[in-house]
């Protein structure tokens, strides 16, 4: 096993001044450390937006109706989305993944049709899935991103499509900390005033509803999202492996912190790449005592934040590995 000290030793023999390439340094252990080498070489990085649609969506919880969902599933495969034109970018491969759009949208040579159900219910009223659908939703994502390394990447990142589903992740923050729905509740796609009250007080109607005390899967039953079940299960299945998990925004960071909560040794393989413009995430991430990468006042969502983050922690990986050492280059080392 790959220890802090040996990783720190080859940053402080590699040709530059000591800790000079700042958070890059920090970086590269912590890929160090999930690859367990020295020489870590992140290979075929894989993108995974899940998308899913949510019962509570109908409750007005969003700034947009719940048909958008099955709309932006279709333009991911056309490849006019954001998400699109930054996978091209970086030369990433895109999975799209159906966790449970509400309208069948068909087959298509590059979706996932993986669909647990067509909507989750809506939570305010009864809960979100069966404890049947979670498992499935879990395992599915487990099953892919087993795949997916299995078939060579160690580089996988995570995005989410959901309407309303900044309602559910919220509700999940809010039931797993113990925070109030004002410090866990925002505006999501962009409500207003009026819409941001609404949405809080159909959420507090929704957690009293079901006021007992819940573990997390069943959590994530009674309050979730196919598409965040999914992550979360993707990310379980990374504790085992040599690779690392990129994380994007709120809804995301929300899916990590399960998984977390779920196996503690998720935290070694997540690196959160922004911090989102959503209400909650600054608070998230804190919590969850990460500093992202990025802070570009992004809320898109679909895996983008996690996208543009890429090429730093490719670089810090590079850097770490193809740097000449002081002996090897002939360069004087101060120190010695
Ligand atoms: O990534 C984020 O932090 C983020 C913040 C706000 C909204 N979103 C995206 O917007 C959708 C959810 O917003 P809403 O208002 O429908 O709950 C979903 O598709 C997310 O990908 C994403
Ligand atoms: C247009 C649109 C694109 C998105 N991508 C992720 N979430 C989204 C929400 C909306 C509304």
């Amino acid at each position: 096993m790959i220890t802090n000290e040996a990783l720190q030793r080859r940053l402080d023999t590699r040709t530059k001044p000591q800790g000079s390439l700042g958070a890059l340094e920090t970086l590269a252990m912590r890929i160090g450390l999930a690859l367990d080498t020295d020489t870590p070489v992140l290979r075929a990085p894989q993108m995974f937006v899940f998308a899913g649609d949510h019962g509570i969506a109908t409750d007005g919880v969003s700034a947009f109706p719940q048909a958008v969902t099955a709309q932006m599933l279709l333009n991911y495969l056309q490849g006019g989305a954001a998400i699109n034109v930054l996978a091209r970018q970086h030369g990433m491969t895109l999975n799209v993944v159906d966790a449970g759009v509400a309208t069948d949208i068909g087959e298509h040579p590059s979706l996932l049709a993986r669909a647990v159900g067509r909507s989750t219910r809506n939570f305010r009223i009864e809960p979100a899935m069966t404890p049947e659908q979670c498992a499935r939703a879990l395992d599915t994502g487990k099953t892919l991103a087993k795949d997916a390394l299995r078939q060579g990447s160690n580089a996988l990142m995570f995005g989410e499509m959901g309407i309303g589903n900044t309602a559910s992740a919220s509700m999940l923050l809010h039931r797993r900390t113990g925070w109030t729905l004002e410090e866990c509740v925002g505006r999501g796609t962009g409500l207003d005033d009026v819409g941001l009250a609404r949405k809080r007080e159909r959420l507090a109607a929704a957690s009293a509803r079901c006021p007992r005390k819940l573990a997390p899967i069943e959590t994530i039953a009674e309050f979730g999202g196919f598409e965040l079940a999914m992550i979360t299960g993707a990310l379980l299945a990374t504790a085992d492996e040599k690779c690392i998990a990129v994380i994007d925004g709120f809804a995301v960071s929300v899916s990590a912190m399960l998984a977390i909560e779920i196996d503690p040794r998720v935290r070694s393989r997540c690196i959160f790449s922004h911090c989102s413009a959503e209400h909650a995430h600054r608070q998230l991430l804190a919590h969850l005592d990460v500093k992202p990468l990025l802070d570009l006042g992004m809320r898109l969502g679909e895996g983008t934040g996690a996208a543009m983050a890429w090429p730093i922690i490719d670089a810090a990986a590079r850097l770490m590995t193809e740097m000449a050492s002081f002996e090897s280059a002939g360069v004087d080392d101060r120190a010695s």
